[in-house]
């Protein structure tokens, strides 16, 4: 799928307390179905992911779906396939050699389930483009179009023509749905996993909140927490190889030469995992941001947003969901194993992918109150 040039949350068409209030709203829907499970084991994912999708949504679209919704569900699903084409042998093997195209089927179905994610989108772009009132702005699709009405000649230029439109969409749902879904998948499996850590979490959420929502200028007063957050996504490492960048003009980086043009792919886990910036690289530690007198410490190897021009434009959107749905959620529920699994049963190997994700099992959300 093409890239585009997305560069921070005002692209987004939205202000950052409006996004707290969306990502708040969303979470009161996944804390009912959380609750409805009654303390049995569940397999957290849908819950996860319809949220997350719910979020990037009404950003984009200005609503939120039912998560009963046969369209909806239908949408997250063609988005999930294509995520877990994205990191097939079959396409990864096609990127090496395209020139074999006609041998990859993953890269066949990739193509389809591309085709499906557009058609979906298109029709909800339309719907809105039948109602649309410059007057009264819903969300990205509004704010795209309003561009486009400013300046008719923009409709043919390099940025407000339709199918950037439409490819911005289908990246966007893409990109924020599957990458904050996971990683707090891997947070609440971790969890599970050390109870002590999600005890010395539970007391610090307590003893600064007394139990109210949290809000993300909490964030500072909350310096255990942040690091749990932080170094959750530094060994989750969820999007391990990155995106494939392509130089634009000769470059020599230490003391390589590379050519423009030249297909490069930075390595996450090469800095996430490194031995020579990580005390125990891989054990979960959130020692890793914290200074001996128990105040987050930022680290300069923490990049699981990547780095320079082509950075994720949703860094903060993922940051502020991440830390408002961990917090909310460790706040109302304590996690734990499904009755007979031992936390050391707990499975921390990734399943391969585009996106590493957690191995498919179950945890208990039992209600703290
Ligand atoms: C934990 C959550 C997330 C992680 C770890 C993550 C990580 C990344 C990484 C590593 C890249 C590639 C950067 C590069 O090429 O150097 C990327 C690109 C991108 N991300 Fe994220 N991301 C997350 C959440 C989000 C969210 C919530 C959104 C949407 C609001 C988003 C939108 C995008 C887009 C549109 C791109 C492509 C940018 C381009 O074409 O240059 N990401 N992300």
């Amino acid at each position: 799928m093409r890239r585009f040039a997305l560069t921070s949350l005002r692209d987004f068409g939205m202000g950052k307390q409006q996004m707290e209030e969306k990502i708040i709203e969303e979470l009161h829907y996944v804390t009912d179905l959380f609750e409805n499970f009654k303390g049995k084991p569940f397999d957290i994912t849908k819950g996860l992911t319809y949220s997350m999708s719910n979020i990037i949504s009404s950003i984009i679209f200005g609503s939120r779906f039912d998560y009963t919704d046969p369209q909806f569900q239908e949408m997250v699903k063609t988005s999930n396939r294509s995520t877990l084409l994205l990191g097939s042998p079959g396409v990864q093997l096609y990127n090496a050699f395209p020139s074999l195209s006609w041998v990859f089927k993953d890269r066949e179905d990739l193509m389809e389930s591309f085709r499906c994610n557009l058609f979906q989108i298109k029709r909800l772009i339309s719907k809105l483009q039948e109602t649309f009132n410059a007057e009264d702005r819903r969300g990205f699709v509004d704010s795209f179009l309003i561009q486009q009405q400013k300046i008719p000649s923009q409709r043919n230029s390099a940025h407000y023509h339709n199918e950037n439109l439409l490819i911005s969409v289908a990246n966007l749902f893409l990109a924020g749905t599957d990458t904050t879904a996971t990683t707090l998948r891997w947070g609440l499996l971790l969890m599970a996993k050390y109870p002590d850590i999600q005890d010395r979490v539970q007391e610090e959420l307590d003893m600064v909140t007394g139990g109210r929502q949290t809000r993300v200028e909490d964030r500072k007063n909350l310096p255990y927490t942040d690091a749990v957050i932080h170094e959750i996504q530094r060994l989750a490492n969820i999007v391990p190889l990155n995106a494939l960048n392509v130089t634009r003009s000769d470059v020599v980086f230490r003391g390589y030469h590379i050519k423009k043009g030249t297909t490069v792919i930075p390595l996450l886990t090469s800095v996430l995992y490194d031995e020579s910036e990580w005390e125990t690289p891989h054990t979960f530690n959130p020692g890793h941001f914290l200074d001996d007198q128990g105040r987050f410490r930022k680290r300069d190897a923490f990049l699981p947003f990547s780095a320079g021009r082509r950075a994720c434009p949703g860094e903060s959107m993922a940051r502020m969901e991440l830390f408002l749905f961990f917090t909310s959620l460790l706040q109302k529920f304590r996690f734990t194993p499904p009755p007979g699994v031992t936390e050391s049963d707990l499975d921390l190997a990734p399943v391969v992918g585009l996106i590493l994700n957690p191995s498919p099992h179950k945890l208990c959300a039992v209600n703290r109150a």
